[in-house]
């Protein structure tokens, strides 16, 4: 089975809120929520590759120490097996803007189980929300 390797982020706003983006039509999954993120590409470290990402999705820019490793998934897809490190990350620079179709939602910890997420999300929610 193909391994494929996703780094993903919980921002976290100063009221304690984690940023959601909604999978776009037309994409694998769209509709569901996700932390935001993607895949670790040849030559990246997830920390790099994070950065990267948040930057072309949200418009922002962070940096590795303010990446703090949190939890991650490991779970089989149909056609491929992802293993998502989750990083928490309370501290960036400018103001997440969706810049590739998402919709953006700040969400309260205890309310993360009303917004659905891919299911290897969902193993996530419980930890984050102890966690904070
Ligand atoms: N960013 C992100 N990806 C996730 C999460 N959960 C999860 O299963 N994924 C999966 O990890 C992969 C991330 O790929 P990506 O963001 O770089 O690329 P993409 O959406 O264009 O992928 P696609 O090839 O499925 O269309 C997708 O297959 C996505 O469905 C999550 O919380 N955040």
């Amino acid at each position: 089975m193909k391994m494929v390797l996703v780094s993903a982020v919980a921002l976290i706003d100063a009221d304690g809120r984690i940023l959601l983006a909604q999978r776009p039509e037309g994409k694998s999954m769209a509709g569901l929520w996700e932390f935001p993120g993607g895949k670790v590409e040849p030559g990246e470290t997830p920390e790099v590759a994070l950065i990267r990402e948040l930057e072309e999705e949200l418009g922002i820019n962070t940096w590795e120490s303010c990446l703090a490793p949190l939890t991650f998934a490991s779970h089989a897809y149909d056609d491929f097996h992802l293993l998502m490190p989750l990083f928490a990350c309370r501290k960036w620079e400018g103001i997440p803007q969706a810049r590739e179709g998402q919709v953006l939602k700040w969400v309260k910890p205890q309310d993360l189980r009303d917004y659905p997420m891919p299911p290897a999300d969902i193993p996530l929610i419980p930890i984050l929300r102890d966690w904070l």
